[in-house]
């Protein structure tokens, strides 16, 4: 039931139709096997010395009917195979969609927990397996069982000591393959694990090709990746090798069954306790039945492999997502009362209580590690404190639907994403019903218009994965003119002008100066001379505020601020020697 819950993602009832068409297929592909013993029986009459004849009308009438049925056997098959792939591929393609949107859900804290690459595999890989599971293996564990199952109480009715005879290894055989149900979850388990890890090292090694090039640790010497794949040849092969013996085993007991059917029958035969009819009859049934049952012990094993891969996309979509029903105010005052937070056990903002008043410009600034970006994320709730509220309004973020929060608020990373799309598709992520004319009055307020011109195909211009065909400061200004485009109230800003070059940085500082226009802006600032008329500075030291206040106040106040300013000044001024 378990495996069933796992292969289809908790969804079982998307079983009924591929089951019931299957059970309908096996059972219509009966009658032909009754029709070819009946035919045998009518040839065994004629030669059994009663001098009845070979009766041929009734021979005829078996073939008619065979060659009729041919329509029925190829409609309940069409059906069958339909509901199993259409069932199959919806199943898949729909929970694709879920588990994408469900990840947009998820705090991010539980979705870092994760591998890029062992989310990707999961949405693709592990749901391809899932997939076959319900197309392929299902069905043919359901085929190969329906005929020995019916086999089984039939010929009871025939010859109860040749049909337990026949089906007598099967129970032991069975008993063999769940015994090695945990020794194969364990195994499969970690060979999907590994699997998983391989795909995530690939991805790394593409992703980071200039890093690898750059030092030299190309080909042989990148062990993190030839040590992940060294590590699912050695999970696969222990897969194979320890779990081999026990379906070989399980497949020569149910064979074990034919021989031991034949030598009773052998037995009986000369004891004059069965006909020679029965007999053949046994061996013919016999035939049609060890094939599908061998497969189907194999199938099984292959069954509970799939079914891991499933339990593995279930045990994600389990995962809780944020929480939140209220719509979030448009606008307010952001206030965090005694926050402390860390990602994980390690605190790293400690009972920080602020106020970030409406419609004003805030600077956080402190040394590299001090907790900004962090106290940033919590203000657009990616993580919900440990200890204390962050609330819009007075509101508590917690309780708010996040799309909502998020509806009014933009933000501007330094690391800037770009969809492989275009430049205009780019800019409209800020607003998806946005016109033409209203992302061109967008991008020219964040001074992308004549870049964006000069580009070969002007709006329509596609843009790498990754943005890597613009300059760090187009991306930026792209990123501007989405967050302009959204309108939100409320703008985060992670500064960025520090790595550009004069030219980008003047025009970056006119496409931000835009955009913060009478909103409530909160801002990273990694050069202070930026943040001089800042309505509030907080400075942050290991977590904790060490000062606010308005940039005179904080000079006069010869803390951390005025060192920090102290040292910015001092490097303004240094040129390089060459
Ligand atoms: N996703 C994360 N998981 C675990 N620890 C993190 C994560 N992000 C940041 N940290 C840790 O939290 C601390 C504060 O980081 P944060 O990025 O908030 O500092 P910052 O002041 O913005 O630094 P910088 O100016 O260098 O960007 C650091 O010790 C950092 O290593």
């Amino acid at each position: 039931m378990n495996a069933l819950q796992n292969i289809t993602i908790g969804h079982t009832e998307r079983l009924r139709k591929p089951v019931g068409y299957t059970l309908l297929s096996n059972l219509v592909n009966i009658v032909p096997f009754m029709l070819s013993i009946e035919a045998v029986n009518i040839i065994f009459k004629a030669f059994d010395g009663s001098g009845s004849g070979l009766d041929t009308t009734r021979l005829w009438v078996i073939f008619g009917i065979l060659v009729g049925y041919m329509l029925v056997m190829a409609v309940a098959e069409r059906q069958s195979y339909r509901h199993n792939f259409r069932g199959a591929y919806k199943m898949s393609a729909d929970g694709r969609i879920q588990l994408a949107e469900h990840l947009r859900r998820l705090p991010l804290g539980s979705l870092f927990r994760h591998d890029p690459g062992s989310l990707a595999s999961m949405i693709i890989s592990d749901f391809t397996l899932a997939e076959t599971g319900i197309s392929h293996h299902l069905p043919q564990l359901m085929g190969a069982l329906v005929m020995p199952v019916l086999a089984f109480f039939g010929l009871l009715w025939v010859d109860w000591r040749m049909s337990v005879a026949m089906f007598i290894a099967l129970p032991l055989a069975i008993l063999v393959l769940t015994g090695s149900t945990r020794i194969q979850y364990s195994l499969s388990r970690r060979q999907i694990e590994a699997k998983v890890n391989a795909g995530s090292r690939l991805e790394e090694y593409l992703q980071g090709i200039r890093v690898i090039k750059a030092y030299n640790l190309l080909g042989g010497k990148f062990e993190r990746l030839q040590k992940a794949f060294a590590d699912l040849r050695r999970a696969s092969m222990r897969l194979e090798a320890l779990m081999g013996p026990f379906i070989l085993l399980s497949i020569t007991l149910v064979r074990a069954g034919l021989t031991l059917m034949i030598l009773c029958g052998a037995y009986l035969l000369v004891g004059g306790q069965l006909s020679l009819l029965t007999f053949v009859m046994f061996l013919i049934v016999g035939s049609r039945v060890f094939d599908p049952l061998t497969s189907a012990l194999t199938n099984f094993a292959e069954f509970r492999y799939f079914s891991i891969a499933g339990g593995r996309i279930l045990n994600l979509m389990r995962e809780p997502e944020m929480t939140g029903k209220k719509e979030s105010p448009e606008h307010g005052d952001i206030t965090f009362e005694q926050v402390s937070f860390g990602y994980g056990e390690k605190e790293i903002l400690h009972d920080v209580s602020l106020t970030l008043k409406r419609g004003s410009l805030t600077a956080l600034v402190g040394p590299s590690g001090s907790g900004k970006s962090t106290l940033m994320k919590l203000c657009a709730r990616f993580y919900d404190p440990q200890k204390g509220k962050v609330m819009l309004n007075g509101q508590d973020m917690k309780e708010l639907e996040p799309e909502s929060l998020m509806r009014h608020i933009s933000m501007v990373f330094q690391d800037v994403y770009l969809f492989q799309d275009t430049i205009k598709n780019n800019i409209r992520f800020g607003k998806s019903d946005a016109t033409d004319e209203e992302i061109e009055a967008a991008a020219r307020k964040a001074c992308c218009h004549d870049f964006i011109m000069r580009l070969p195909g002007g709006y329509d211009t596609m843009v790498g994965e990754g943005g890597c065909t613009l300059s760090g400061g187009e991306k930026q200004r792209l990123s501007i003119a989405r967050a302009i485009l959204k309108e939100a109230p409320i703008v985060l800003l992670d500064e960025a002008t520090a790595s550009l070059d004069p030219e980008n940085e003047v025009e970056v500082q006119k496409a931000i100066n835009t955009l913060i226009e009478g909103r409530t802006v909160i801002v990273i600032a990694h050069r202070l001379k930026t943040i001089r008329n800042a309505d509030k500075i907080i400075v942050l030291e290991d977590g904790c505020i060490a000062e606010q206040g308005r940039h005179d106040e904080l000079l006069r106040n010869q803390g951390l601020y005025h060192k920090l300013w102290t040292i910015q000044e001092k490097t303004i001024g240094w040129k390089l020697q060459y």
